[in-house]
């Protein structure tokens, strides 16, 4: 047999190209191998070479399909997309396993530049794990425990008693009271500002800077995503439409972190020495001013973002859950009738629900709990990310990879959840009581790990008096058509990163004479 002679078939600096390349391979292999030792990678969908999961891997309100194929390849479900490694959790169980018992390893952030074009850079929920996320968090936590977060009940108090009165005077724009009275909390524990009644500069300009995170973090919406290049294009140049938006949004992020902030810093300014400052951002300024003049600078940037993450990540989330409220109980008149009778009976009709109550109301606290597993609305958290190779249930879990919690698809569970899809507050009271063995769904929509969310405690206490205040004066019901028919209308979860209500239209009525008597003297008192 003939064989071609080697200098016809492969010229040296080819054959030396192919024994490079043979040569590379076999040390990757060899490195992978080392790697893995001998562990698989999780199940998931079939991958092509190269871009892997690009084609099969869902986009659109992705916890339901992930969800279903999990149903296929079990709990966890791992995806590719051009190397980058991606895994869901798809249960409790596995959650805790990754992301609780190995949150050391787990607790990173996978960094886009859509986090710095939509404003977000200042929000520590973004940065990557390490010191600078640790001093932002730290300075946050100070403020948000559970113990420090009493602090902050009079003030969410008076301006649930504030919500109540817009709704007395109209109902129509519930929404927009809803964003009020949250944002006013913020403001007022944060900055010791008043918001004003409608109108406010603070508020637009917490409206303005939210934009951005909302539109923008949508994984996939813009092609930066994948082309990181396409940040550099000028503004000036021919379709850049997306630079401009970015640079709107990048503007409206500064704005925010600056104008409360210099607002508390004049006020402190004019302030004697021994006055306490009464506002979060006053007493971190202060405790600031003893650090030296070169360090100064990065500790305000610190103090200025904790400032401005209060509004980003703490205003849409309790919004859209109160919103689910009233959905909810629109939905479930029955529900409402409960709920009135159970305020009627533990509150009474002379004066509103305090926090002193929120032992008694326990059906309340029930609502407020359902709510929160019907509408997560963080439906797949903020995913985390892994700084070393890890292993989970035998399986290889390379470092770097995006870690995704499907939080929607727990709250789903029905072996935890019996008739999941079905709105009832029950299922959590057993003998007149909270039951402790069917799970809160706080243990888990709040996230997990090193990362789970430290605003959770202002967050349920907000709740709670807010629903509570509303439910006892007023009732909420189907909204009407053009011939004053009640419309039927579902629950329906939008995609995004925050999943808002497809639907939330309904009816807000007092209660009673006495109901609208009752709010117009606490809003005298407040
Ligand atoms: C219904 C209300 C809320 C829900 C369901 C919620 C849920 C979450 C979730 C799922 C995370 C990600 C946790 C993880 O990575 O595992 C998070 C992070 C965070 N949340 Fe909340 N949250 C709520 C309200 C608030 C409020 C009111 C504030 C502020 C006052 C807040 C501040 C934060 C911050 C600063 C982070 C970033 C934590 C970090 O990355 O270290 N949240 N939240």
């Amino acid at each position: 047999m003939d064989f071609p002679s080697s200098s016809s078939a492969f010229s040296p600096p080819l054959a030396l190209l192919a024994c490079l390349l043979l040569a590379s391979l076999s040390w990757s292999s060899v490195r992978w191998r080392r790697r893995t030792r001998g562990r698989p990678l999780p199940p998931g969908p079939p991958r092509l070479p190269v871009v892997g999961n690009l084609f099969n891997h869902p986009r659109v309100k992705r916890w339901v399909p992930y969800h279903e194929l999990c149903s296929r390849y079990g709990d966890v479900l791992y995806f590719s997309v051009m190397g980058q490694s991606i895994l869901v959790l798809d249960s409790a169980r596995a959650v805790h396993e990754l992301l609780e018992k190995k949150a050391a390893n787990t607790s990173d952030r996978t960094q886009s530049p859509m986090i710095e074009l939509s404003g977000s850079s200042l929000n520590f929920g973004f940065m990557p794990y390490g010191q600078r996320w640790r001093r932002h968090r730290r300075a946050f936590w100070q403020h948000f425990n559970q113990g420090a977060a009493v602090a902050y009940w009079p003030a969410q108090r008076a301006s649930a008693h504030q919500f109540l009165w817009k709704l007395l005077r109209d109902a129509s724009r519930f929404r927009e009271h809803i964003r009020y009275t949250y944002a006013g909390v913020i403001l007022k524990v944060g900055f010791d500002i008043d918001v004003g009644d409608e109108d406010d500069r603070y508020v637009a300009a917490v409206d303005a800077a939210l934009e951005g995170p909302v539109q923008g973090l949508v994984p996939g919406t813009f092609l930066v995503d994948f082309l990181p290049f396409l940040r550099y294009v000028p503004t000036w140049f021919p379709g850049a439409t997306s630079q401009r938006l970015w640079a709107k949004w990048q503007a409206a992020a500064e704005t925010l972190k600056n104008l409360p902030y210099d607002h508390v810093k004049a006020a402190l300014d004019q302030a004697s020495n021994d006055e306490e400052p009464r506002s979060i951002i006053g007493k971190l300024i202060q405790q600031i001013t003893a650090v030296e003049p070169g360090a100064r600078h990065e500790e305000e940037e610190i103090v200025k973002n904790v400032g401005a993450i209060t509004f980003e990540a703490g205003l849409d989330t309790v919004y859209i859950t109160t919103l689910a409220v009233f959905l909810a109980m629109t939905m479930h008149p029955a529900v409402l009738k409960k709920a009135h009778a159970e305020l009627d009976r533990v509150v009474g009709p002379d004066r509103l629900p305090d926090f002193s109550d929120q032992d008694a109301l326990v059906y309340v606290n029930a609502i407020v709990k359902e709510t929160l597993r019907w509408h997560p609305v963080l439906p797949l958290g903020l995913p985390h990310c892994t700084v070393e190779d890890d292993e989970l249930d035998g399986y290889f879990v390379p470092a770097g990879t995006v870690v995704i919690p499907n939080i929607w698809a727990c709250m789903r569970d029905p072996e935890m959840y019996d008739e999941p899809e079905e709105f009832r507050p029950e299922r959590f009271i057993h003998d007149g009581k909270l039951d402790p063995a069917v799970r809160d769904p706080a243990a888990l929509v709040f996230g997990f790990g090193r990362r789970i969310c430290p605003g959770r405690y202002f967050a349920q206490a907000g709740l709670f008096i807010t629903v509570a205040s509303v439910l006892h004066v007023f009732d909420i019901t189907s909204p009407l058509d053009d011939h004053g028919r009640p419309v039927q209308i579902t629950h329906g979860m939008e995609d995004g990163l925050s999943s808002h209500l497809s639907d939330y239209r309904c009816t807000i009525t007092a209660r009673s004479a006495e109901a609208e008597a009752l709010i117009l003297a606490h809003t005298r008192q407040s």
